[in-house]
């Protein structure tokens, strides 16, 4: 069992996020566990504050450590297990599928979403193991990076997807792009399914699937393909598939 504990103030907004499709089966089966701990609930002030203005001077608000450190405190409390504290922020390494698979290993991650500008550097260098990022842009919270982080691991967890090696098959798990995916009708318009998929010829459907997942790597993104070591049958599909488009 994978336990999630998301640190934010707006909870509802996970609770109301995981509860469908692979996730909401996932947690159905108890596979995995999600639960939110607000940082407004650990405050001791009439105004229930979380939030200060910056040293420095500067627009917006800066989240308070105290607040954030007991969240994050009654989370670790809570699973007992070893959790990994990961805040979700533009300025965290990029996420990969690789990193995803390996944090997979663990069995508690309590996830810290912040708001307003930013959080207290001092709750990411003292309380915070790594600094997570979706990717190079910025949204109004941190609350969406962890719904991303969640459904991402979840995927991998034996048993959440039908049959186990479709994960395997995702894009980007074995570091290419997906290849296209086709279903009825034969025919739209002028553009045909290709005929290879209509027969049954599995192992050539493998390759032809391959060798698309290696042409549209090497087209929309040769920068993962500069980090794939390829067999040779994947080196001579590529050729093929380069022959074929030019
Ligand atoms: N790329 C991301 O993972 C990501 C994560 C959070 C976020 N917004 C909240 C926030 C939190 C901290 C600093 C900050 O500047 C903004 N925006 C983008």
């Amino acid at each position: 069992m994978m336990h999630f504990d998301v640190v934010t103030l707006f909870p509802d907004m996970i609770s109301a996020a995981v509860r469908y499709g692979v996730t909401g089966r996932a947690l159905e089966r108890d596979i995995v566990s999600v639960s939110m701990w607000n940082p407004r609930d650990y405050t001791h002030d009439r105004h229930k504050t979380v939030d200060d203005r910056p040293y420095g001077g500067g627009p917006g608000m800066v989240m308070k450590y105290q607040p954030l450190h007991d969240a994050v405190h009654a989370a670790k409390q809570s699973a007992g297990g070893s959790a990994k504290v990961v805040y979700l922020s533009p300025q965290g390494k990029v996420i990969t599928q690789s990193l995803l698979s390996d944090a997979c290993q663990g069995s508690q991650l309590i996830l810290v979403a912040g708001r307003y500008e930013g959080i207290d550097e001092r709750f990411v260098e003292l309380d915070c193991d790594d600094e997570w990022s979706i990717g190079d842009y910025v949204i109004s919270g941190g609350e969406l990076a962890a719904l991303v982080v969640i459904d991402a691991i979840t995927r991998l967890l034996p048993g959440v997807l039908g049959d186990d090696d479709s994960a395997s098959q995702d894009s980007h798990s074995d570091g290419l792009l997906d290849c296209p995916h086709f279903t009825r009708p034969e025919r739209l318009q002028d553009y045909e399914v290709p005929k290879v998929l209509l027969g049954g010829n599995h192992a050539e459907i493998a390759s032809w699937r391959m060798k698309q997942a290696l042409g549209r790597t090497w087209q929309r993104r040769p920068d993962l393909l500069e980090k794939k070591n390829l067999s040779a049958e994947q080196e001579r599909l590529l050729k093929q598939f380069k022959v074929e488009v030019n």
